[in-house]
């Protein structure tokens, strides 16, 4: 426990901990847990061979957003006709199959309620301040925005929280990021995360939580402060968090499942509690002065790439440190951009507006706005605007905004993760430079050799009405009412009744209330007598001798470790093919994969059992546990890098991989040497030790969590060990249903349609109403 005055992390971390062994590592309980078709197969399916069922149902809440199509559902008649590509087509099924088998609320594809999970959690009043929330994403950062401690967990994970309703964490250090004074007109809080990143780069946040803070967070909306706490995982924070004030209030009251009554009153009173102290210690603090920043976009392949609108793309001449200078050429290279270019002068050929990060009602507002009474650009051959919600959709028809966008030749879709990242029909062509409003600017994730620029959705529809970047500031718009449209997204509680009074959600209340531990239909039945399988059973971890190969790369994310493309699998193996995909394949003159010199397909390295990269961050960005997956499935047991991706770092040891983080100087000029030559290196876990070959010692002593290596070293399944601690979860729900009794009701508050419907059926059908 923290002692003295506390961060806002600090109380909203304490309040959740349900037991906390010796070595500092804490079991914590998780108020909400969101769940999307990528990450969730394998958990169900852990949790189907160990007979577990789903601890609170009425903390879960499912929907499908990455794969599915973005087309009219308006002759939807079911998921095998209108899901095209088979795996994805699989993969919503299988979510589908689940929810239904573990009794999960869900909103499928013919609920208005259906959209991005980052979207329908707050909407819906599932996010709450003070809450912790997880998901299978890394943009679960976004519900930090409501004072929640949000934040991406892996599969194993999803599997853990779907089984004990907790998860095993230790605490994150503390990291202040202070914006004084006013944002200036045209200047969005996506431009102000982009700035930030800008500075203090993908790795800054790396081992921190991230409170924003000031003068300038405290007059955002609720919408904004979303976008800006999305983007705090691109920054590499465990979780970014904003102080829950009126803002919040008001945007949290009579969502449908907020508190009420006596419940709300009582709820405020504990969320006014959440805020930082004076005096608390924040390990870090960066401050920023809002009146320095314009509009902002990325040039590159990073999010860090970041500049303001009037600056021309870098010039890795200028550069000293090689590490750095060789990243810049590289990126580029594949942006497909000289040094010194202006970015005003960089045409388009598409748009993207949409995504977790801007597809939400105030997001198009401000697109529309930009749009109105003009045409896209004849080089742009194509504009999407996706919302990120099917009642996000509602709301923008019932404005107007559809026909807005329609007339100036955008096209109006409907909600999902879309050209976010590809893994449904909107993808770019090759080398086609989009204007994105996503979160994301990696190589390859909008589509293969596809070049990705972020920005505001003001930015994005200005870039497509000019055919080129432009500063915003220099546009005209031709209706300026149109930027102040008076609806607010509060109408976008329209709704029937209040869910109090409704008898079914009452009943469902209760059940949810009781829902602790009882099974399920399916998993109602004895525990298989299969061996569990999921994150269970792994092999013990002691001492690795083996062939290290030299990856001389900074930032490696995920999306590069394994691309979008293979994450539709349903299983847990056979992603070795899909390792490094971009590097290590090339495309033939008859399309067929052949493989480049990337150094895993150079002798000895195709045996390599270890990795030594140079540069920092190794692992950044998505939560995809198929990036250890496919790292295991080619071989690799142990990595060494300066710093990893928290997800990834958390995530590999799941999965019996040890990544060892060790002072770039020491990796340079003791491993590099013996890595560059073929040679092995000795991880000894046990003592806590690199050595070469021959017994001499490289690294004297690397750190490892003790509960980590209690794991790894004796292959323990976390999900066993948690619940052994069944007694103190137990006590925890007690002190919640009391202390916590807003919290209370979850998904279960949600209402349901129990009427009958004809096939297909499938949760969607069952839970379809209007909220
Ligand atoms: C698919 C999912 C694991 C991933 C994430 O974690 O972020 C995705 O949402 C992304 O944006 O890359
Ligand atoms: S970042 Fe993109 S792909 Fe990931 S959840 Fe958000 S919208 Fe979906």
């Amino acid at each position: 426990m923290t002692a003295g005055p506390k961060t806002l992390y600090d109380k909203v971390f304490e309040n959740h901990v349900v037991h906390r062994d010796e070595s500092g590592s804490c079991l914590l309980y998780i108020d909400r847990h969101l769940v999307h078709e990528v990450t969730s197969p394998q958990a169900f399916e852990g949790l189907s061979n160990a007979g577990r069922p789903v601890r609170r149902p009425d903390c879960t809440l499912a929907t499908v957003d990455h794969n599915i199509p973005t087309e009219s559902r308006k002759d939807f008649k079911s998921l095998d006709t209108f899901i095209k590509q088979a795996d994805s087509r699989l993969q919503v099924k299988t979510l589908e199959k689940n929810v239904q088998d573990f009794g999960v609320p869900y909103f499928g594809m013919t609920s208005d309620r259906q959209g991005i999970v980052h979207t329908i959690g707050p909407e819906q009043g599932f996010t709450l301040p003070g809450t912790t929330v997880v998901c299978g994403d890394s943009h679960t950062s976004t519900h930090g925005a409501f004072g929640a401690l949000a934040f991406g967990i892996g599969t194993s994970e999803v599997e853990h929280v779907l089984a004990t309703q907790t998860i095993i964490q230790s605490k994150s250090k503390n990291m202040l990021i202070q914006v004084n004074g006013k944002l200036s007109p045209g200047v969005t809080s996506k431009d102000l995360i982009l700035h930030i990143i800008g500075k203090i780069g993908t790795a800054g946040g790396t081992g921190s939580v991230m409170e924003f803070a000031g003068e300038a967070i405290e007059a955002l909306s609720m919408e904004a402060r979303m976008s800006m706490c999305n983007m705090s995982i691109e920054a590499g924070a465990r979780a970014g968090m904003i102080k829950p004030d009126e803002t919040t209030f008001e945007y949290v009251k009579g969502r449908p499942l907020s508190p009420t009554g006596a419940e709300w009153e009582k709820a405020v009173a504990y969320w006014k509690t959440l805020n930082s102290d004076v005096g608390a210690h924040f390990d870090e603090i960066v401050t920023i002065e809002a009146k320095d920043i314009i509009p902002t976009i990325t040039w590159g392949t990073s999010p860090q790439d970041a500049l303001p609108i009037d600056a021309c793309t870098p010039d890795p001449s200028k550069v000293s440190d090689p590490i750095r200078k060789s990243g810049m050429e590289r990126a580029l290279q594949y942006i497909g951009l000289e040094p010194n270019t202006p970015l005003e002068s960089v045409k388009i050929d598409k748009v993207f507006i949409g995504s977790c990060t801007n597809g939400r009602i105030e997001d198009l507002r401000n697109a529309a706005a930009v749009v109105k009474g003009y045409h896209l650009a004849d080089n742009v051959k194509l504009a999407l605007v996706v919302p990120g919600s099917g009642l996000v959709k509602k709301q923008a028809e019932r404005e107007g905004l559809d026909k807005i966008f329609e007339a100036a030749g955008f096209s109006w879709r409907e909600a999902g993760c879309s050209m976010c990242l590809g893994m449904n029909p909107d993808i770019l062509d090759p080398y086609e430079r989009c204007a994105s409003t996503s979160n994301r600017n990696f190589e390859g994730r909008q589509g293969a050799l596809s070049r990705t620029h972020l920005m505001s959705p003001a930015m994005a529809a200005a870039a497509g009405i000019h055919g080129h970047f432009i500063d915003i500031r220099k546009h005209q718009y031709k209706n300026s009412d149109e930027a102040k449209i008076t609806i607010s997204s509060d109408e976008l509680l329209v709704q029937s009744g209040s869910v109090d009074n409704n008898p079914a959600a009452k009943a469902l209340s209760s059940a949810g209330k009781s829902a602790a531990a009882k099974p399920t239909a399916k998993s109602a039945s004895a525990p298989s007598s299969s061996p569990a399988k999921g994150n269970a059973g792994m092999d013990p971890f002691l001492t690795l001798e083996g062939i290290a190969a030299p990856l001389d790369k900074a930032n490696v994310d995920t999306d590069a470790i394994i691309p979008k493309q293979f994450l539709k699998t349903i299983k847990r193996t056979g992603l070795k093919s899909g390792l490094f995909y971009e590097w290590r394949f090339t495309k033939d003159a008859e399309g067929k994969d052949q493989p480049t010199d990337f150094v895993l397909n150079v002798e000895p390295y195709t045996s390599a059992e270890i990795l030594v990269v140079t540069g920092d961050n190794f692992g950044c960005g998505s939560s995809r546990e198929h990036a250890p997956w496919a790292l295991k499935d080619f071989g690799i047991k142990s990595i060494i890098a300066p710093s990893f991706g928290d997800i990834f770092y958390n995530n590999s040891f799941k999965n019996g991989i040890l990544p060892i983080r060790v002072n770039q100087q020491v990796i340079l000029e003791k491993l590099i040497p013996i890595s560059d030559k073929g040679g092995k290196l000795v991880v000894d876990l046990p003592n806590q030790q690199i050595r070469d070959h021959e017994g001499n010692v490289l690294v004297e002593h690397f750190d490892v969590e003790p509960f980590r290596k209690h794991c790894l070293v004796n292959g323990l399944d976390d999900i066993g060990i948690t619940m052994q601690k069944e007694q103190f979860i137990k006590e925890y729900e007690t002190l919640r249903r009391d202390a916590y009794s807003f919290f209370e009701g979850g998904s279960a508050l949600l209402k349901f349609d129990t009427v009958p419907v004809q096939k297909p059926v499938s949760t969607a059908d069952v839970m379809h109403q209007d909220w």
